[in-house]
């Protein structure tokens, strides 16, 4: 759906040299819902107003819905939907009327925008809400209506710029129900940018980390965690069986920082839901009865400070020093 090489672009702004994006490289695949995950001004708008034709590149190439990005952006644009930071709505338009505009826009005829509206309406929960401005809607139906805009023409293909920013957690969590379900239940290939790590990891298939201009990880959420430091386990024994429950578990494939306290033995291993079976037959075997037992995953942001060195926090925080 998105083949990108070496896709590059710079800025002059006030007489300095701004490279935004330094040759990013991605592929996303039919029916797969992709987060690009970085801090403000890391270069993902820029990223995302390159492959949907808004900017040209300052140098590489791209395939975006199987057309080509520099000979085809007219084709290209045919192919995807865009829903930008904050949307295109006019706060004074009813919401009617921005499904027609958007229609016709796009050469359907009025009959077949109404149409298509009310389909997308009724599957984004913003069913009976035409005729209201686009001012009297909370923050969730206007993204809903932003999205329901930019699917207007049945594109294969959706960019979401930061979907779910300056909503509430509930209604970021509805938001998160109707982007699953586009892929799910509407075969729509979803390519989004955000700053949200929960999102990242609860929402995509697959992750690109950007920093800098440069993807500097990627992967599905659980594989960028893997190739971080591995999972924490954490397993509770009885005080006198600590010792050998120790050893058994640094005999555990992989397992590294094994450490003991009064009644627990605690270690990394590559996976811990592989780990742990192994780990129950060997200390059943030795007769240890275990009393407790936790997994803990690493997050992204230890992945975003192992590729790095810096806490997505930190990088927000300096972005905006
Ligand atoms: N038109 C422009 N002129 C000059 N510099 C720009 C322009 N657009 C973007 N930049 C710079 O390029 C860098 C990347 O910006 P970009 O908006 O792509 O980041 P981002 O990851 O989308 O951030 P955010 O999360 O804040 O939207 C930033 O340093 C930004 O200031």
């Amino acid at each position: 759906m998105i083949e990108a090489r070496g896709l590059a672009r710079t800025f002059r702004s006030r007489g300095r040299t701004v490279e935004a994006v330094r040759g990013v490289d991605l592929d996303v695949h039919a029916g797969e819902l992709v987060g690009f995950l970085g801090p403000n001004g890391a270069g993902k708008t820029t990223t995302l107003r390159m492959l949907t034709t808004l900017l040209r590149p300052s140098s590489g190439t791209a395939t975006v819905g199987g057309v080509d990005l520099l000979a085809d952006p007219v084709g290209v644009r045919k192919k995807i939907g865009y829903v930008a930071q904050g949307g295109g709505t006019a706060p004074e338009c009813r919401v009617i009327e921005e499904i027609e505009i958007q229609g016709r826009f796009y050469g359907l005829s009025k009959a077949d925008a109404v149409r298509r509206g009310a389909d997308l309406a009724k599957q984004l929960d913003i069913g009976g809400l035409e005729q209201r401005l686009v001012r009297t809607l909370s923050g969730g139906q206007k993204r809903r209506l932003d999205i329901a805009l930019g699917l207007i023409h049945s594109p294969g293909l959706v960019f979401l710029d930061e979907p779910t920013t300056g909503l509430d957690p509930q209604s970021r969590a509805n938001l998160w129900e109707h982007i699953r379900s586009l892929r799910d239940e509407h075969n729509v290939t979803v390519f989004l940018t955000t700053h949200y790590l929960d999102e990242a990891d609860s929402l995509c298939d697959r992750i690109l980390v950007i920093d800098h201009g440069q993807i500097v990880a990627e992967g599905t959420p659980d594989e960028l965690k893997a190739q971080v430091s591995g999972d924490g386990v954490v397993v509770g024994v009885p005080t006198d069986s600590v010792a050998h429950a120790a050893e058994i578990a640094g005999r555990l494939p992989g397992a590294t920082e094994v450490t003991t306290a009064d009644n627990t033995v605690r270690f990394r291993v590559p996976r811990g839901d592989t780990a742990l079976p192994e780990l129950l037959r060997a200390l059943d075997a030795k007769d240890i009865a275990m009393t407790s037992i936790q997994v803990q995953r690493p997050s992204l942001d230890d992945v975003f400070l192992a590729m790095t060195g810096r806490t997505l926090r930190d990088a927000e925080e300096g972005h905006h020093a």
